[in-house]
């Protein structure tokens, strides 16, 4: 008999579900979209039964077209989008739209945050609060919609809505838990100080699990609704970069991972859980067990292509566009783009700096433009690079991971850019291979990642730098890297004038 793994990937975009086999090959690949709700400017939600219908879509086509039998799918587990709130009543009915890591509506109350617990809220949570994090989220809905905080009872990730969906169990993750911004890190539970400085109840908190423990397993209800058989274990999950990292070979400090979703991330596997990079970069519990990982997120990486293509060039496939870019040059012939379109977090901690174009020149063409998004957003992947380099930490690869590296020509920009070797992967779907590769290392398939990861990571095509192109890019980093301080009084002053006349 076969045995399987099921990796579903909960990203921003769409759920990708993978399943594999024990010599940790990917038999069939399912995928369903769902929108993004943007009610306003900075809004970003999503409606979590899109999710959990989604993921069944997918989970009953790898069923019926890719004839996985239910019998032979051991178990599941998850890497999901990080952040977002889900807020459940007392019968864990879903109040209102989740509210998403990309949405920038919290500055206010960030800065209560900051004012009121300063220092101790980095010292606890080895995080700023920033926008995207799930506390000044759920403060909002506070201030904002009392009538639906007063009847929340539970806050949960997306994820771990999803499991609960298919185990009837509440929990969460620790790699996902520190990016709520309410854990003790060091202590390895949800912060009592944090909660009382702000008046949630601890019972609002889920109870806590490692990625590799099993939540329990699929339901029959759930199992009726989705043609699975109850006898598949459902494992905690990760937060997508936690699970990419795992699913992208990641497990020692001389590799970086560069992922381009709908954000972008440069992440590293941390040894020391003492290193302090004050709160510029994230620091967050991986999904190995006692381990850790540092990122910096670009907000909008693979949502500036996307939007770019929506608005310029709808009637091209993406290969296609990505692909125009080499009818241009490095530089895109001077133009250059900021990704800034939804604010940022990484290195710029701003929520109200919008993106440009810059440059822009009357032989300028469409490629010009494309080649500038592609550089731009790998622009800003240098500098969190350049963090790692002004902190002294050293790395020789960098494994390549998300929709991004479906397209040669960006991965050798990247490696181009960053002056260093790139790997991508067989599969570009690192974390839904690390969310399998949990599935795999909870059931007791492997002792451990490592074992795990000699078998199912499989790195695809070296992109090695140019010299020459190196060389114009570093000149060019030195310029894109004025553009932040040279547009942030423009930028608020537009944002000031959409608020006003929206
Ligand atoms: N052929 C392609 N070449 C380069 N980038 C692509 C291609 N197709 C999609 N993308 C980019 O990949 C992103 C989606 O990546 P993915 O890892 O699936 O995101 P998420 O996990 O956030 O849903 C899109 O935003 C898009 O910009
Ligand atoms: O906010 C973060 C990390 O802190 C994002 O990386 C989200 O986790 C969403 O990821 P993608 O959908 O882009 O994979």
């Amino acid at each position: 008999m076969n045995e399987y793994v099921l990796g579903v990937d909960l990203g921003t975009s769409a759920v990708k579900v993978s399943a594999m086999n024990r010599d940790g090959e990917i038999v069939a690949q399912q995928s369903f979209d769902y929108p993004l709700i943007q009610s306003h400017p900075g809004y970003s939600e999503q409606n979590p039964e899109d999710w959990v219908s989604g993921t069944t879509v997918a989970i009953v086509r790898l069923i019926l077209d890719d004839h996985i039998k239910p019998e032979e799918i051991s178990g599941i587990s998850f890497s999901g989008q990080m952040h977002g709130l889900v807020l459940l009543d007392a019968n864990n009915q879903v109040l209102r739209p989740a509210i998403l890591w990309n949405d920038t509506r919290t500055s206010k109350q960030c800065r209560e945050i900051e004012d009121k617990l300063g220092s101790e809220f980095v010292d606890i949570t080895k995080n700023k609060p920033l926008e995207g994090f799930t506390l000044p989220k759920m403060l909002w809905v506070k201030e904002n919609e009392p009538d639906i905080w007063s009847q929340a009872k539970t806050f949960l990730l997306p994820k771990d809505y999803v499991r609960y969906r298919m185990t009837g169990k509440l929990g969460m993750d620790y790699s996902d838990a520190t990016g709520t911004v309410l854990l003790d890190v060091k202590d390895g539970k949800w912060s009592q100080t944090i909660c009382d400085a702000f008046d949630i109840p601890m019972s609002m908190c889920p109870p806590l699990m490692k990625s590799i423990d099993s939540a329990g397993n699929v339901t029959s209800s759930y199992a009726v609704f989705s043609g699975l058989d109850t006898h598949t274990k459902v494992f905690g999950g990760a937060a997508d970069n936690a699970a990419g990292a795992v699913g992208a070979g990641i497990l020692s400090p001389n590799m970086v991972l560069s992922s381009i979703g709908t954000s972008g991330v440069v992440l590293k596997y941390e040894e020391d859980p003492t290193v302090d990079y004050h709160g510029v970069l994230q620091f967050e519990d991986h999904a190995i067990p006692d381990s850790y990982y540092s990122m910096g997120v670009t907000l909008a990486a693979g949502y500036s292509l996307n939007w770019f293509k929506r608005t310029f060039a709808s009637d091209e496939s993406f290969d296609d566009m990505v692909a125009s870019a080499a009818d241009s040059g490095v530089g895109a012939n001077g133009l250059l783009y900021t990704p800034y379109i939804v604010g940022e977090r990484a290195p710029h901690a701003d929520a109200d700096i919008r993106g440009s174009f810059t440059g822009v020149d009357g032989t300028h063409k469409k490629s010009d433009f494309v080649r500038a998004v592609l550089e731009g957003i790998i622009f800003s992947f240098k500098d969190i690079m350049d963090i790692y380099d002004e902190n002294d930490k050293q790395f020789d690869t960098v494994v390549a991971i998300g929709g991004g590296a479906k397209s040669p020509l960006w991965l050798q920009i990247q490696a181009d850019i960053f002056n260093k070797k790139v790997v991508s992967l067989t599969n570009e779907q690192g974390p839904g291979m690390g969310a399998a590769m949990i599935a795999a290392v909870g059931l007791g398939w492997f002792k451990n990642f490592q074992e795990c990861a000699e078998k199912f990571v499989h790195f695809g095509k070296t992109y090695l730098p140019n010299p020459d192109n190196a060389k114009k890019y570093d000149q060019l980093h030195k310029i894109y890297a004025q553009v932040y301080e040279q547009t942030k009084g423009i930028s608020q002053q537009l944002l000031a004038y959409r608020r006003e006349n929206n």
